[in-house]
């Protein structure tokens, strides 16, 4: 069958989909898009991955893809940073088979994407992007999508959609940010420069930011003409937002824990939701924000939920009638609802007491005072200091750009040393690789055993022979 394109695409492949949930790294797992599909999302994104590391490691493929499949994880977008034409298709090629169409991350602002040169780093690289674009067009079978932000400029945001749509992108995000609105500078998102967007491209068209509630979704659709519109911040505090409707944080809870047990994923992810969906019941039960912090496993995680629940219905039973939500709250902590992140300068109660570690360290660069937790640290180690332009910089790994590891002998990351030392039968003792000084250790051991020593003989040892000796080190 001949591959769909643009709105055909949209509307038959993916169903016409309006509700999208966004690719969120660690936080857009199958588990979390299971629940949000059920509580009215159409479609989901993977969280975004690294095209490079997905090409070269079968293992990540397994972890973040391959693991993950699942019948009702349909419609499923897959996302990828690449800045590579050969490497995105690669890795585009390698994913086709488990999702309906691949995506290329153009809006990551963060340090990272900037060192790995990803994201919306790529924003002024039209050039590349068409050659990528263009590339996986040709070469995959299923669409390929962009996510971007916008430029400043309209008529700029709007030259860069038509370039990528002609290079061959079926179906464009639009982040209604520009790269440097981000943490506590995000502001809101300009839905002007989308709207000026889909007048402008013959392809679908998403909208993302500012989605809190079901009525953002509708009138976002109205006011710019996007067949979709796609959450990530909104969707963390309330999973039930393309439903409109706002249940307790338990009972959200219970259900997303009840899923991780049948697809499990690192607890790490799952305190990160429950974290989010708590948010305003956690300050005010400070002493489960630290429960939940401590505990070590899922079933932990489930008795802190029990008791976050009980706390709720007893609060729940205290109200009294009239009284409004404290803190000027559209609705009482134990109800989901959005969180609107503080501004820079902003005054709030989280301003003055137990605000997020996320909070208080994206303020961390502009503070002149320390935090508790910074405190606490030069406490133990006076000669601590927590100046950022005394950092030490993170030396790129020769291959992919990753941070290499300080002792590497290689100058690599942990990833390009252990295939390479594995490849050359080296050590590496900054990464505690030992394949040259096991295979001596092998070959010493066999030159001991009389009945081995012949066919040592016949089929001499080559690093491909070694991998029966040591394969296991890299399983
Ligand atoms: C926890 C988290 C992880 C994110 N990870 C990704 C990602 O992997 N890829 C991406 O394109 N955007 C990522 N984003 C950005 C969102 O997809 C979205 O563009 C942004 O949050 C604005 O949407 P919102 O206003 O609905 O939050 C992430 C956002 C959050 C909050």
């Amino acid at each position: 069958m001949p591959k769909l394109q643009g709105f055909e695409f949209w509307s038959r492949t993916l169903g016409g989909a309006r509700h999208v949930v966004a690719p969120m790294v660690d936080q857009s797992e199958l588990a979390w898009r299971l629940l949000s599909r059920r509580h009215g999302a159409q479609l989901c994104y993977t969280p975004m991955l690294h095209a490079q590391v997905f090409v070269r490691d079968a293992n990540y493929r397994k972890e973040n893809l391959y693991c993950d499949v699942c019948p009702e994880d349909r419609p499923l977008i897959v996302q990828f940073c690449a800045n590579d034409p050969e490497v995105f298709v690669q890795a585009a090629l390698l994913a086709q088979d488990y999702c309906d169409a691949i995506d290329l991350n153009l809006g990551c602002p963060q340090m990272i994407a900037k060192r790995g040169h990803y994201g919306a780093f790529l924003q002024e690289e039209w050039d590349l992007l068409q050659r990528m674009i263009l590339l996986a067009h040709e070469r995959l079978s299923v669409p390929v999508t962009c996510k971007i932000r916008v430029f400043p400029e309209i008529d700029k945001t709007v030259r860069y959609a038509q370039m990528l749509e002609k290079a061959g992108c079926q179906l464009l995000t639009v982040h209604g940010r520009t790269k440097e609105q981000k943490g506590p500078m995000a502001g809101t998102a300009s839905w002007e420069h989308i709207k000026a967007v889909r007048k402008a491209v013959g392809i679908p068209v998403f909208a993302n930011g500012n989605i809190q509630c079901l009525q953002d979704v509708e009138r976002c659709i109205q006011d710019t003409g996007v067949q979709g519109v796609m959450s990530a911040e909104g969707n963390l505090h309330n999973p039930a937002l393309f439903e409109g409707r706002s249940p307790a944080v338990w009972e959200l809870a219970e259900e997303y824990l009840d899923i991780v047990r049948q697809h499990p994923c690192p607890l790490s992810y799952v305190r990160a939701h429950l974290f989010k969906l708590w948010h305003h019941t956690l300050q005010v039960h400070q002493q489960l924000r630290e429960e939940l912090a401590k505990v070590k496993t899922l079933e932990g995680v489930a008795a802190v939920s029990q008791a976050l629940k009980l706390r709720c219905q007893e609060d729940m039973s205290r109200q009294q009638e009239g009284v409004r939500p404290a803190d000027n709250l559209p609705a009482f902590h134990w109800i989901c609802q959005p969180y609107i992140r503080p501004g820079p300068r902003e005054g709030s109660k989280e301003n003055s007491g137990g605000r997020s570690k996320r909070a208080l360290e994206e303020e961390e660069g502009s503070m002149e005072g320390l935090s508790k937790n910074k405190l606490k640290k030069q406490l133990r180690n006076p000669h601590k200091t927590f100046d950022p332009s005394l950092k030490p910089k993170y030396a790129k790994c020769d291959q992919c750009g990753n941070p290499k590891g300080n002792r590497c002998v290689f100058n690599l990351c942990r990833g390009c040393c252990k295939k390479r030392a594995f490849r050359e039968t080296a050590d590496c003792p900054g990464h505690g690789l030992l394949f040259k000084t096991k295979l001596e250790k092998s070959l010493a051991w066999k030159g001991t055993q009389p009945g081995l020593q012949e066919a040592q003989q016949v089929r001499p040892v080559t690093p491909s022979g070694f991998s029966e000796v040591v394969g296991s080190a890299l399983a």
